[in-house]
């Protein structure tokens, strides 16, 4: 029987379950997708007791995955063939769902990260600029729909009685993780500090929830859960699906912060990017940071030792590409790659994809997307390539503000997500940065970030030394010297396309 640790990733499209062994290795996976729904313009829902039943499932496939991989179907299921010895929980970030604490029957939806409810609220509330910066101060979060608190503000007022519910503490409010715990325990109710940070009513410094915060928007501190470091055990399963009972959930942590974790962002001088629709750029420090309005400033993870995040999301990269493809009539990514290799080095053209204004380090809600640039001459195939250059450049901006307040000279950029598998692209952005790009082997970093948490938590490893030496197989893209200049002028070119994207400037 081989022992593992089961990593769960649970982001807003799938549910993947991994099994990870003491070295290291990945021997079994799953992954199920999640529904999600868009009820009307600005809201978004996904069903919380499917998100449950999807997790059981994708647990089912990543044990019986070993099976197959084993060629032996005797066993049902695999539960015989891998002893789970702790869980992992890596979750996406900031979506936010209520429950009665004696039922454990959800009173809302799961009101997703990317739901944009609450803006008419958070508009009032920018207005006061004394609390807007007080805010600030103590989350390291502007203001924005996309965190829980003002979302959660008023679903305590649509509930029926909510506020005085609340207050008799018979309402629990609680991010992915928490409402993954309770579920898979017998109603353990906490958080972890990373996604406690992502509240907007978690006092980053103090490490305490802010009652000043609360009390502004109507919310009992009696609602919240208690607050535990990343790698913990919180509890014991109860019989889940293919999960036994009487094992130890041992890690809890936002699936961004997990990524870094699992790139070894725990050393000095490592910075990550995640490469999806929009993008990540991360870095981990074990000291408070200055608090800056471009980036966001937030609790990486507490692994004994507790370290601070900075963080800069950039709205749109993977569907920048997208959004050209489909404006170009390019059948698919493969083709659309090809069309953008056509273009010479030094057209002329750039794509700033301010397509729901710019995210870090602009956050410009006024600015609108943007080609500049056109001549005659201008192909399809410029266009298609200014596209993948607006990747390079957005996720340069943010890189740079990170790298302004990281003490240390960064060794690399730790790359993940689909748009990472394209060398040119990755050639480009070192060739930009000055830096080299490292791209791990393993797809699913967020859940080995979480799975060495909890490898930490029950005495797997020891120390972040010994999770170094887990790393596995990585391509390096080097910078390339001749090719600095180059790309340096282009890149200054696109900071007047992005001026003059921004209207209101
Ligand atoms: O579900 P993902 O992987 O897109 O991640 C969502 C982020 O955590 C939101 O901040």
């Amino acid at each position: 029987m081989r022992k593992v640790i089961l990593a769960i990733d649970e982001g807003t499209t799938n549910v993947k379950s991994l099994l990870l062994d003491q070295q290291g290795n990945v021997i079994g996976k799953g992954s199920v997708p999640l529904s999600i729904s868009f009820p009307s313009a600005g809201l978004v829902e996904q069903d919380p007791l499917e998100m449950i039943e999807k997790m059981k499932d994708s647990i089912a496939l990543a044990v019986g995955s070993v099976v197959c991989a084993e060629g032996s179907i005797d066993s049902a299921e695999g539960s015989n063939e891998v002893a789970i010895e702790a869980v992992a929980i890596s979750n996406q970030r900031e979506s936010v769902v209520l429950w009665e604490r004696s039922t454990g029957k959800p009173l809302t939806q799961v009101m997703s990260w990317q739901c944009r409810r609450s803006e008419s609220l958070c508009e009032t509330l920018r207005k006061d600029d004394a609390f807007s910066r007080y805010v600030q101060k103590s989350t390291g979060l502007t203001l924005d729909p996309m965190f829980p608190a003002t979302k959660v503000s008023m679903a305590l007022q649509q509930i029926p009685d909510g506020h005085a519910r609340a207050e008799r503490g018979e309402i629990c409010v609680g991010t992915i993780n928490s409402w993954m715990v309770w579920n898979m325990t017998n109603n353990v109710f906490i958080t972890d500090a990373s996604n406690a940070s992502r509240t907007q009513l978690f006092n980053i410094d103090e490490q305490v929830w802010d009652t000043a915060i609360l009390d502004r928007l109507g919310i009992s501190a009696a609602t919240l859960p208690d607050v535990v470091p990343s790698s913990h055990v919180v509890g014991l399963s109860r019989e889940f699906g293919v999960l036994k009972s009487g094992i130890p959930i041992a890690s809890q942590i936002g699936d961004s912060h997990a990524a870094l974790y699992g790139h070894g962002g725990y050393q000095k001088g490592v910075v990550k990017a995640t490469y999806g629709t929009g993008s990540s750029v991360m870095a981990a420090m074990p000291k408070l940071p200055t608090i800056r309005s471009e980036i966001s400033t937030t609790i990486a993870w507490d692994d004994a030792t507790l370290f601070y995040g900075l963080e800069g999301n950039i709205t749109h990269t993977g569907s920048a590409i997208d959004w050209v493809r489909r404006m170009l009539g390019v059948e698919d990514m493969e083709a659309m790659c090809e069309l953008a290799a056509q273009a010479s080095a030094d057209q002329s053209v750039f794509f700033v994809p301010a397509l729901s204004g710019l995210g870090a380090p602009y956050w410009d809600l006024e600015a609108t997307g943007i080609f500049c640039g056109l001549k005659s001459a201008t192909e399809r195939a410029d266009m298609a390539r200014s596209a993948f250059e607006s990747v390079l450049f957005q996720v340069a901006d943010v890189f740079h503000v990170i790298a302004e307040e990281l003490p240390e000279k960064i060794e690399y950029l730790s790359v993940d997500g689909g748009p990472t598998l394209n060398d040119w692209l990755m050639q480009a952005q070192a060739d930009l940065l000055g830096v080299t790009i490292r791209r791990g082997d393993v797809a699913e970093v967020s859940a080995m970030g979480a799975g060495y948490l909890a490898g930490l938590a029950i005495g797997w490893w020891q120390t972040t030394e010994e999770l170094a030496q887990l790393e596995g197989q990585a391509t390096l893209f080097t910078p390339r010297q001749e090719k600095q200049a180059y790309w340096q002028a282009r890149y200054a070119q696109w900071a007047l396309a992005v001026k003059k994207c921004r209207l209101a400037q």
